[in-house]
């Protein structure tokens, strides 16, 4: 494939104020951003390397790569890598040899996964390409009980009105962005935990009837949904589901899914992670066995399309997306982003103050476009001031990285 040219940088299509406010950076201690470098990025070394028996020079490599992001200067990928002019214009020529603190968060954040690729072998020659260094945390959760749990669950939908089971489905999808594996390390050392808090509704902004209203009516089955996917799992399930309702329900004539080419923030779903999630409906018992197997006939028949586009795994935001995916986005009825980081990416990694409106920030977008996402990190726009201030009287910021809050944002 030939290598798109070099996008303009850090949302220069994003034009709703001037000046914008500043880009996080990694560079705090104390911040959310600065523990994900220190700890976060660690941590899922560690794990990949208890996860596979790699061998002494995998170890080693990811040894090195350890040592780089905590006290070394950002190094480029090998010259020979199939990406390497992409990454050289997306910013290693411009950041190589600087502190992987001191450069944007979203880019440090981005190049790890892609570098942590590097160090497993995933790009080969060797015994260790194309094996996913993320795959047995994503198959342990697709297999655990409380997956069984979730798709038992199933049938009790069954017997609701349409409308009523949509709207769960959609529930399901948000919600489900939690199953986010990189976020569990953070969560289960204590970094993410917490309650909702008094006062504060957990969905902090809610536009699904505007959602709703965007999509054509059941049985015209003429849209055509942009599915941004996020994890693999079970958030990729619930999606599933969702998007199986749409289509059976004629909604929408065709969903494109967009999973990214590569493994990519530990649970990040890739086209072998919506095969492994079509394969465990079909193999489930009751109304799920049903979702599977018109889902496995909907990619049989193209309604369901797989895409594996290089910029989802860009560390750029969305405004600076190349012309051939902006023209996918504005030809759809509607683009779903799924999860935090996508949110992230659609609205800039960026301190926005939280009540500048979701419409200015995607004034950009090419289309309507509508974003599905538990708060995970710092970043937010669209709240009204109430709702602001319900958040902050809970007396910490941890609503913004906690899991615990949630939103449905659209821009027709
Ligand atoms: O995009 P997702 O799966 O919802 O969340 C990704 C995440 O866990 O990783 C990033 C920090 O590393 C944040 O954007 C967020 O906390």
């Amino acid at each position: 494939m030939p290598e798109p040219a070099p996008p303009p940088r850090y949302g220069a299509r994003m034009t709703p104020r001037a000046p914008l406010p500043p880009v996080l950076l990694g560079d705090e201690p104390g911040s959310f951003p600065y523990s994900v470098l220190a700890e976060r990025h660690p941590a899922i070394i560690r794990q990949v390397a208890e996860d596979t028996p790699y061998d002494p020079e995998r170890r080693r490599a990811l040894d090195a790569l350890l040592e780089e992001c905590l006290h070394g200067g950002i190094a480029p990928l090998p010259a020979d890598a199939p990406d390497h002019d992409r990454w050289a214009a997306w910013g290693t020529d411009e950041y190589r040899g600087r502190s992987w603190f001191e450069v944007p968060w979203l880019w440090s954040e981005s190049y790890f996964y892609r570098r942590l690729l590097d160090a497993t072998g995933w790009y080969g020659p060797g015994p260790w390409q194309g094996v996913d260094p993320f795959r047995p945390a994503k198959l342990a959760e697709l297999h655990a009980p409380e997956t069984d749990a979730e798709l038992a669950a199933l049938d009790r939908l069954t017997g609701l009105p349409a409308g009523r089971r949509a709207a769960a489905l959609l529930h399901g999808s948000l919600w489900g962005n939690r199953a986010d594996l990189g976020f569990r390390l953070s969560a289960a050392s204590g970094a993410a935990a917490g309650t909702t808090g008094a006062g504060a509704p957990p969905l902090v902004a809610d536009d699904s009837e505007r959602l709703w209203s965007l999509l054509p009516p059941p049985g015209t089955g003429t849209g055509t949904l942009c599915l941004v996917a996020d994890n693999a799992g079970r958030e990729l399930v619930p999606d599933l589901l969702l998007v199986d309702h749409l289509l059976t329900h004629g909604h929408l004539g065709r969903v494109l899914l967009h999973v990214k080419p590569h493994p990519y923030y530990v649970s990040d779903a890739t086209s072998a992670d919506v095969l492994d999630a079509v394969r465990r409906l079909a193999g489930a018992t009751g109304a799920a066995a049903g979702y599977g197997r018109r889902l496995g006939s909907a990619l049989a028949d193209g309604r369901l399309t797989v895409r594996v586009h290089p910029f989802s795994c860009a560390p750029l935001p969305y405004a600076d997306a190349p012309e051939d995916l902006r023209a996918e986005f504005a030809a759809a009825t509607l683009t779903v982003f799924k999860g935090d980081l996508n949110y992230r990416r659609l609205v800039g990694d960026r301190r926005w103050p939280p009540t500048t409106p979701f419409a200015d920030v995607t004034a950009y977008f090419p289309g309507p476009v509508a974003a599905l996402r538990t708060l995970k990190s710092d970043v937010i726009t669209g709240l009204d001031p109430a709702t602001e201030a319900a958040l902050d009287a809970t007396g910490r910021q941890r609503w913004r990285t906690g899991g615990t809050h949630a939103l449905i944002q659209v821009r027709a």
